[in-house]
């Protein structure tokens, strides 16, 4: 069917997408007129870290669930099986690390971007440098989650893809410049939601429409789209058990555990319990979403396992066969599109404002008032809103996958930035000199690592064939062919993917360490010790191990608030 002269949207689908633009700027209006009107940036940038866990959790689920994954997810089913799906098992450490070692010591220092400690810990100049790659990372990725859900609409259905860019952008710049975190939080609530609702209905119409869910199991058992547990310990080959759920691990590090959108999510929750539980709560939502992508993916194999279209295209292109004819649920899809979106690039906006003003501006300008900080806080917000459209021009030249794109970027980027703050809670001996070199060693080894991978692999798709005749030793035979196995340097860019957070992290980590060595004469170590609650007499001290280590630290005992002397100087000769 030509796309184009199909009828696809009714009125109804249209006013569904403007409810939930008009639902959006709701929101973001209700929070520029109630509260305390986003006068203070603790209200307009840490929402008086007033949250409960609920919406903290949603909302963290929503930073970084975005059309890419709504979209590159179930078309990552549909190529290469279900193997991708085992990246669930790295959720339980990916979030169980972040609750007990990142949020305590973010939270008790009682900071609004997580790069101040890396002053309190390094140096000035290194938390500038870790909040230049932060934006430099979001800036990047923002501008993939504005462009995937826009360009892929436009191409299978002919809507206005350039106004469908400047609606969203636009709308989304508002209600984070108006309502603040607050808004940005309860949008994400909203937004998630819909995400959810959209991706069900497809998959309800899509098993119907293929004939109930017997006979899509058939289908994808047959299409050999069942990937068992492949336990191959290659760290070239694309996914295994072992790339998802191990460098999986790192992956989820460097957004729950060390990425300021998160970071200040932790950080708005009225009391550090509550953002553990926030965090908790992620692992069912997060589950969830995986579940429902891939399931959607495997309907769609079902569906059309003969034909091979290309990927970005081929999930809008389903959605639209099963959906239209049935009017609203287009309609439903193209919100859960845009909420994905909206919801990521909010967080994006409203973390970049907020480092942006406390990391670099603040620090210049410490006599600056309250009421021209916020103003400045919510230009900012407005100008990364309008940069963020013209990086959507640039996605342009990104390559197919959306999601590998994605991914690589938080490898290339977060990996280094997750390295740097490691380096500094779990290695005390690591000094400012030590922590510049490894975060600069890292990121030259990351683009040197993708762009010689983009110019020397590509991947290899499961062959699309379904149905009896093509037994699974084929398959097997098929996709394990080994081209002429890469040696040497080819071998080091055919790293999969998904191995770089762990790849560029561990890079960072040792050369600090042998920088900071080597650099380490008379050192002085600024070594941040986190006190937990002074336990029942139960004999044994209890810490939470983690930023600090000398034993011969003052005692654990439950603090107040935590002020930069709870720093302990010591003197090393190394
Ligand atoms: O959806 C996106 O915008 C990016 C792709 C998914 C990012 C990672 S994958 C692991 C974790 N689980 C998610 O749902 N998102 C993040
Ligand atoms: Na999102």
């Amino acid at each position: 069917m030509d796309p184009s002269d199909q009828k696809y949207f009714t009125v109804i689908d249209y006013v569904i997408f403007a409810v939930l633009l008009t639902a959006s700027m709701g929101i973001g209006l209700y929070y520029a007129l109630s509260g305390g009107r986003q006068r203070t940036t603790q209200e307009f940038l840490m929402a008086d870290r007033s949250m409960h866990c609920l919406p903290v959790s949603l909302s963290l689920i929503a930073s970084f669930q975005s059309a890419v994954a709504i979209i590159g997810v179930p078309a990552e089913i549909y190529t290469h099986g279900t193997q991708y799906w085992f990246i669930g098992c790295a959720y339980i450490l990916g979030l169980f690390i972040p609750a007990h070692v990142f949020i305590p010591v973010f939270y008790r220092l009682r900071v609004s971007s997580a790069y101040e400690y890396l002053e309190l810990r390094f140096s000035k100049a290194v938390r500038i440098c870790g909040t230049l790659t932060f934006i430099f990372q979001m800036v990047i990725y923002m501008g993939v989650c504005v462009y995937t859900p826009a360009f892929a609409l436009n191409t299978v259905t002919g809507f206005e893809l350039w106004g469908a860019v400047l609606a969203t952008g636009l709308v989304c710049t508002l209600y984070t410049t108006l309502g603040g975190l607050k808004a940005v939080i309860w949008t994400d609530v909203f937004q998630t939601v819909v995400m959810f609702a959209g991706q069900l209905a497809v998959i309800v119409v899509g098993v119907q429409k293929t004939g109930g869910v017997a006979d899509v199991w058939r289908k994808v058992w047959e299409g050999n789209r069942i990937s068992g547990l492949d336990l191959n310990p290659d760290p070239t080959e694309r996914h295994t058990f072992w790339t998802l759920a191990v460098g999986g691990v790192f992956l989820m590090l460097s957004l729950y555990g060390v990425n300021q959108a998160q970071v200040q999510r932790y950080l708005s929750s009225r009391t550090e319990k509550e953002a553990v539980r926030s965090c908790y709560m992620v692992f069912p939502s997060l589950q969830l979403a995986l579940a429902l992508s891939c399931v959607m993916g495997l309907v769609m194999f079902a569906r059309y396992c003969g034909e091979d279209h290309s990927d970005k295209l081929m999930v809008i292109y389903f959605v639209m066969d099963m959906l239209h004819g049935l009017p609203g649920l287009p309609g439903l899809f193209i919100a859960c599109l845009f909420s994905a979106a909206l919801s990521t690039i909010s967080s994006a906006f409203n973390s970049l404002a907020t480092v942006t003003m406390e990391d670099l501006i603040k620090p210049q300008y410490p006599a600056m008032t309250e009421a021209r900080a916020t103003l400045l806080s919510k230009a900012l917000a407005m100008s990364y809103g309008l940069l963020c459209l013209a990086m959507a021009c640039l996605t342009h030249l990104m390559g197919d996958s959306v999601l590998q794109v994605a991914l690589k970027i938080f490898g290339m980027v977060g990996g280094p930035i997750l390295g740097l703050f490691c380096l500094g809670m779990f290695f005390p001996w690591a000094n400012s000199i030590g922590a510049l070199a490894g975060l600069g060693a890292g990121l030259v080894v990351a683009f040197w690592l993708s762009i010689g991978s983009i110019l020397s692999r590509s991947t290899r798709p499961l062959p699309l064939e379904c149905g009896a005749n093509v037994t699974a030793a084929i398959q097997t035979a098929i996709s394990n062919v080994t081209l002429s196995q890469p040696s040497g340097l080819k071998r080091f860019y055919s790293l999969s993917y998904m191995w770089y957070s762990a790849f560029n992290c561990t890079t960072v980590i040792l050369i600090g360490l042998i920088i900071s060595f080597l650099t380490g004469r008379r050192v002085l170590i600024r070594v941040f010790i986190i006190r937990t609650p002074q336990r029942p007499p139960s004999g044994h001290k209890e810490g939470n191990g983690l930023a600090f280590s000398q034993e011969d630290g003052p005692s654990l005992e439950e603090r107040e608030s935590f002020l930069p002397e709870d720093f302990v100087e010591y003197e090393t000769a190394v």
